[in-house]
């Protein structure tokens, strides 16, 4: 999420619905991403609008000074992503509502619905950073899906059948969705499903295929080819819009836990199971050419720390070495192995070019300290690094272990290793 927070603007008149809403923004959004703002008239809806930019707004249909969804019409003028607040519902009521563009309507009837129209925002927020890409040889039936998900702020990128889809693929690796035809030239949606399951697994990647009433059984191909889901023509947007948040959720609760495994809750760096998976691939393509150094750190001393000043402030310690090595080796591969031991993968660098980097990186946190609510603490480290290439990275690991433990036998706050 951008640094900057997100203004919402809320319009609504009555005071209780304000009240569950007020509730629930409270609870669901963090107010250092959000700013919400509430008016309950479409004065004060102006009012706000022309004094700042909003990124979405919640808007009551009927309002005393507005009592035909003018609000709506003009919050959307005003290009603001808009969710409807209605009290009640009506097949031609909904019907206008869509033609209009909004994001969604949310009928008042309970706190579930106006959780789910605040969720809507949040949802809002990571959709301008996802990328679709729709894939349809009818430009009618294209305008109109990528149409429904502009409307839900996503990034979409368009193709004509399934050969032009995996050129486009190929181009922008990080789409997060395809939702494609059957029926297209030079290539069907199945081909392309098939093509693009051989680089992609379903969770990196949703499919969700589309086919016609009329030819049931597709649906059922399209998920046994390896789509994650399937839509049957023609469809309601609600139900096109249930759908890729469904997926993307999925996708995105795949990746969350992907991401715990791998990272230790402390520091926030990877963790030893990660860098020992991820770390393979970098010691392969190390060879004479493009070398590889390994460094192991470790804190001096530190179960003084925890000693002297607590487990806490160990742990406090610890955070800040994480956030120092990350920042410091940004584009290297760094982790926590464990206690207040660290690795970081350096290839491409020789001995020479580690040890010098090691050894500015034992200055900078000599030099800097820390403090721990305001306590001051002086910390140094021992570092270890092994350069000579052999036949697995556990190898180099153990090597630059053995030198991080010669580092503290001479004394500690060190860089020792192969020159
Ligand atoms: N606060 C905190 N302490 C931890 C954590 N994990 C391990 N430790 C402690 O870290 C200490 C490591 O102690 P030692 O292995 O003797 O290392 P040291 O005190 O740095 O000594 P040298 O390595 O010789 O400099 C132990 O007391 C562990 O209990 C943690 O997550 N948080």
């Amino acid at each position: 999420m951008s640094s900057q927070k997100k203004r919402i603007l809320v319009v609504e008149d009555s005071p209780i619905v304000l009240k569950i809403l007020r509730h629930i923004v409270n609870q669901e959004l963090d107010p250092k991403c959000y700013q919400v703002d509430y008016v309950d008239s479409l004065a004060g809806a102006k009012e706000s609008i022309q004094q700042q930019d909003y990124f979405a707004a919640l808007a009551d249909l009927n309002l005393p000074d507005a009592p035909d969804g003018e609000v709506v019409d003009f919050i959307l003028d005003k290009g603001i992503p808009c969710i409807v607040l209605t009290g009640s519902y009506s097949e031609e009521r909904r019907e206008k509502l869509l033609t209009m563009g909004i994001v969604d309507y949310v009928v008042k009837e309970s706190r579930f619905s106006y959780a789910y129209a605040v969720k809507l925002v949040q949802r809002l927020t990571l959709n301008e950073f996802i990328k679709v890409l729709v894939v349809e040889d009818s430009v009618t039936a294209r305008k109109y899906v990528k149409t429904l998900l502009q409307q839900h702020l996503f990034q979409v990128l368009e193709a004509e059948n399934g050969v032009d889809a995996l050129k486009v693929y190929e181009q922008h690796p990080e789409v997060r969705l395809i939702i494609t035809d059957y029926h297209m030239p030079e290539m069907d949606g199945f081909e392309l499903v098939r093509q693009i399951r051989m680089q992609s697994d379903k969770s990196d990647l949703a499919i969700i295929g589309l086919s016609s009433m009329e030819k049931g059984a597709l649906s059922a191909k399209f998920i046994k080819n390896g789509a994650n889901d399937f839509l049957q023509k023609p469809f309601f947007p609600e139900e096109l819009h249930c759908r890729v948040i469904h997926n993307l959720e999925s996708i995105e609760q795949i990746q969350a836990l992907n991401e715990a495994a791998n990272r230790d809750y402390l520091t926030k760096l990877y963790n030893r199971r990660y860098l020992f998976n991820a770390g393979q691939e970098v010691h392969r393509n190390a060879n004479q050419k493009k070398p590889l150094a390994v460094a192991m750190m470790s804190v001096d001393n530190f179960k003084d720390v925890n000693d002297q000043y607590g487990h806490e402030a160990g742990d406090a310690l610890l955070i800040h070495m994480g956030e120092l090595i990350s920042e410091s080796f940004s584009r290297f591969l760094t982790a926590r192995l464990d206690g207040e031991t660290f690795c970081v993968l350096l290839p491409g660098l020789s001995s020479s070019q580690a040890l010098t980097l090691m050894e500015q990186f034992r200055l900078k946190v000599e030099d800097q300290g820390v403090y721990i609510g305001d306590q001051y603490i002086d910390t140094t480290i021992s570092v270890g690094v092994a350069t000579q290439l052999v036949t697995s990275l556990d190898g180099m690991i153990h090597r630059a272990d053995e030198y991080l433990c010669r580092a503290k036998d001479m004394g500690s706050n060190q860089v020792v290793g192969e020159s």
